[in-house]
């Protein structure tokens, strides 16, 4: 029978673990080995986890994949990289990707691994790109590139659960010892426990204003591409638009990610934080990269309808978008795209078959593409080469992103672009951080887009975007 402490031994527990873990950490001199701790932990929820150890003040990330039951949680910098605006660099776009990658190969070697971890398969540095490798916004919440090594992280694999410590305490020093004897005190339990009573505490933000929806923007920009598209500029464009709401209190951020997690089940739920408690959070359907052991997965994904009300209603939308012409267009796009620049990589694509990604609010036409990787092909190059695709962007993409860049009067920030994390075997999961918004306290930005091709109405776009806010609104609110 487990015992459970009593409440004060339980605030302790996660206080002293985090002061453990973070404020008595000691300062890295000389480019010191990380050390790098592991516990099996019985199960837990990843969200509680980040709730009862993130300490104000330290970055975060979480993304979680509930049909693959894997999941990840990195909580706090011990190591990492930023890459501040590009504009003007030779190679700007590649660049940021190349500076990561050099971040990783730089460390990859210096992290010591202590128990019989299998370190090679473990989740350890943790990115995310802002869309645009440049921006004109004199603030920004998130630099163009991240990445970073955490203090603290929590990996999920089906049933097992792993917590690791990273830290610069040195091996057998006495206060790597008190670390290992906390981790191993029932973790699970202390630490679920008391959530359940601040969880609770917590009140339930409900009225919200809104602080701009300006639709007629988005028709406008719409007319604007059709425009474009008619005199030949472009083939297709992502439209973006951005809602900006605001609420008496500040979000909730954990309540959030746990209705969008309840209401997304076929979703990666992510959220990506900052030093100073702002948050990009979100529940994307598309995979932009996975590789597992050498065999690379990647989504076309674009092309929409609404779900149906009942069982006939919905095979009937189904039908309709997979026979519709211009949805189709739309979607072979991106797939063309995704396959071409895997095939000048040298990759040897294969297409799946369209077929209908059907989402608790929304239909998408998909086509999984895969890939068997080489030895010499890292991660980041190749998401270098295919962000943003023309799910996200437009073809072609550079006359696309100016446009992006200059029609749209808001910064993407995360909208749309790579977020994930790798390992140090070359496996990775990066998504793009599209249905999400952007939370700075009681403000957020929330984000969604279409696709506009030859033969798009306006209005019809404009009720895709709407049903895309609709279901983001649902869980913040
Ligand atoms: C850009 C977005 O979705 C993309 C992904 C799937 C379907 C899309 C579409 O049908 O327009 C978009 O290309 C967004 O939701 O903000």
């Amino acid at each position: 029978m487990p015992v459970i402490p009593d409440n004060h031994f339980l605030t302790d527990y996660s206080q002293k673990l985090k002061e453990l873990i973070f404020l008595s950490h000691p300062v890295n001199k000389n480019d010191e080995q990380i050390v790098s701790i592991s516990q099996e932990i019985s199960p837990i929820d990843l969200l509680v986890f980040l709730a009862m150890l993130k300490p104000e003040n330290q970055v975060s990330f979480y993304c979680e994949n509930q049909r693959k039951q894997e999941a990840v949680v990195a909580i706090g910098a011990i190591k990492s990289l930023e890459v501040k605006n590009e504009r003007g660099e030779m190679n700007g776009r590649y660049n940021r990707f190349q500076q990561c990658q050099n971040f990783i190969e730089d460390n990859q070697d210096n992290i010591a691994f202590e128990d019989n971890l299998d370190s090679q398969k473990i989740p350890y540095f943790f990115s995310s790109f802002n869309f645009l490798e440049h921006s004109s916004d004199n603030y920004q919440a998130f630099p163009q590139a991240k990445i970073f090594i955490p203090y603290l992280q929590l990996v999920k694999k089906a049933n097992n659960y792993l917590v690791i410590v990273n830290t610069y305490h040195p091996k057998k020093s006495p206060e790597l010892n008190l670390i290992k004897q906390y981790l191993k005190q029932d973790f699970s339990q202390n630490i679920l426990h008391y959530y359940h009573r601040f969880y609770h505490s917590q009140s339930t933000p409900s009225r919200y204003t809104l602080e701009q929806s300006n639709y007629h923007n988005f028709t406008d920009k719409v007319n604007h591409s059709l425009k474009a598209i008619a005199s030949d500029k472009l083939t297709k464009i992502v439209v973006a638009h951005a809602l900006e709401i605001k609420l008496e209190e500040n979000f909730n951020i954990i309540k959030s990610l746990t209705n969008l997690r309840g209401n997304h089940p076929d979703c990666y739920i992510f959220c990506v934080g900052n030093e100073k408690e702002e948050y990009f959070l979100g529940a994307s359907p598309e995979r932009l990269l996975s590789i597992q052991d050498r065999q690379l997965v990647t989504d076309a994904l674009a092309g929409s309808a609404p779900r149906g009300k009942n069982d006939y209603d919905d095979s009937i939308l189904g039908e309709n978008l997979l026979n519709s012409e211009k949805e189709k267009r739309e979607h072979q796009f991106v797939s063309d795209y995704i396959f071409e620049k895997l095939s000048i990589m040298g990759l040897s694509p294969k297409r799946a078959s369209l077929q209908l990604l059907k989402l608790s609010n929304i239909q998408h036409l998909w086509t999984p593409i895969y890939a068997e990787i080489r030895e010499e092909c890292n991660p980041l190059e190749i998401i270098a080469q295919l962000h943003p695709t023309p799910a996200v962007a437009g073809i072609p993409i550079d006359i696309a992103c100016e446009e992006i860049e200059s029609y749209e009067n808001f910064d993407r920030s995360l909208y749309a672009a790579p977020i994930g994390w790798l390992d140090t075997n070359g496996n990775c999961e990066f998504i793009v951080g599209i249905r999400s918004a952007l939370i700075q306290g009681n403000y957020a930005r929330l984000y969604a887009g279409a696709g506009i091709v030859a033969g798009s109405k306006p209005d019809q776009e404009l009720t895709e975007i709407e049903l895309k806010f609709q279901a983001l609104l649902q869980a913040l609110v």
